[in-house]
């Protein structure tokens, strides 16, 4: 899972390889997502989780955004290389400290053709990079421990893993049982309680972060824009960004996802369906 691709290096400019207090875990969060387009929420998901994370023993030392595939097989993508666009202006507008892994969508089989990557495999990477390549974290000591990564997701997202149509089992036995999950409430998709509920003997591993009442999502944006109205809940410069382009002008066709194993599946339901009331 290491292949290097032309061009291609693990981002850690952002990382902080020392912590900066004593008995602290040291934290990197995840969010693996499509971001077609990111919103204003998908960047606050990063300080709400780091927020509670710090009062819960734990030291944030690194964010990422880690967008999928074009092959992922989502109607509404937009090509990879817009959503890495829209991702890096949505960082500098925020002033977010997060970095974009792009390996996900740069990956490629022998045929050169790009391939889908399931999330544990997308952590597992992750982990590898940097706790055995980089050589994990300072502590105040001087000595070096492994950062303990951790994915960042919304409600609506945990409520589909308990689905073994869309998640393997033993994916989630990585994803939850190994790593573990800050899940943030999505109150106008889920009741978080409908989404840990199945999920929990992972419960020593998952940490359920509040949050406000709000309904943006990347669905509501695309929304507007196809009909002409301004998207509040984008960052200034990606909204700019999808006039510039012309992106999200037509309605998404049919939505063709890749299932557990990472294979088209044209059966297979779209994992938030049936939760999201708005699309
Ligand atoms: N408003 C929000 N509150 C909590 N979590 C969110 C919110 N928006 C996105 N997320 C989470 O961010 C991650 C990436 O989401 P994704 O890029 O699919 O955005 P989305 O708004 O759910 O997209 P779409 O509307 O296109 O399905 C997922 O874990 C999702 O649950
Ligand atoms: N089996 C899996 O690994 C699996 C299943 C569903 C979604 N995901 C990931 O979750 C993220 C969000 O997906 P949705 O846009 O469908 O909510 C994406 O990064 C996608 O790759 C992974």
């Amino acid at each position: 899972m290491s292949e290097p691709y032309h061009g291609y290096s693990f981002p850690h400019n952002r990382l902080k390889r020392r912590l900066t207090h004593p008995n602290k875990t040291p934290l990197v969060l995840v969010s693996c997502g499509s971001f077609s387009p990111p919103t204003s929420l998908h960047m606050s998901m990063f300080s709400v989780a780091e927020s509670y994370a710090e009062r819960t023993g734990f030291e944030l030392v690194g964010s990422y955004m880690s967008p999928c595939s074009d092959t992922y097989g989502k109607s509404s993508l937009v090509p990879a290389h817009h959503r890495i666009n829209m991702c890096r202006l949505a960082i500098e507008q925020t002033n977010s400290n997060a970095m974009i892994d792009d390996w996900e969508t740069l990956r490629r089989d022998e045929a050169g053709r790009p391939v889908y990557t399931r999330t544990a495999d997308v952590l597992k990477r992750l982990d590898e990079q940097l706790n055995d390549v980089l050589g994990g974290i300072q502590t105040l000591d001087g000595t070096f421990v492994r950062a303990r990564v951790m994915l960042l997701i919304g409600a609506d997202l945990a409520l589909t893993m308990s689905d073994p149509k869309v998640w393997a089992p033993a994916d989630i036995d990585v994803l939850l049982g190994y790593y573990g999950a800050f899940i943030v409430e999505r109150p106008a998709l889920c009741a978080t309680q409908d989404a840990i509920q199945p999920l929990k003997k992972y419960h020593d591993n998952i940490m359920v972060v509040p949050s406000f009442q709000n309904d943006v999502s990347s669905t509501k944006a695309r929304a507007q824009i196809r009909n002409g109205e301004v998207a509040q809940d984008l960052p200034r410069s990606v909204y700019d960004y999808i006039k510039l382009h012309h992106l999200y002008q037509s309605a998404p066709s049919k939505d063709r996802h890749v299932d557990k194993n990472g294979k088209p599946d044209l059966e297979m339901v779209s994992p938030r369906l049936p939760v999201a009331s708005h699309r």
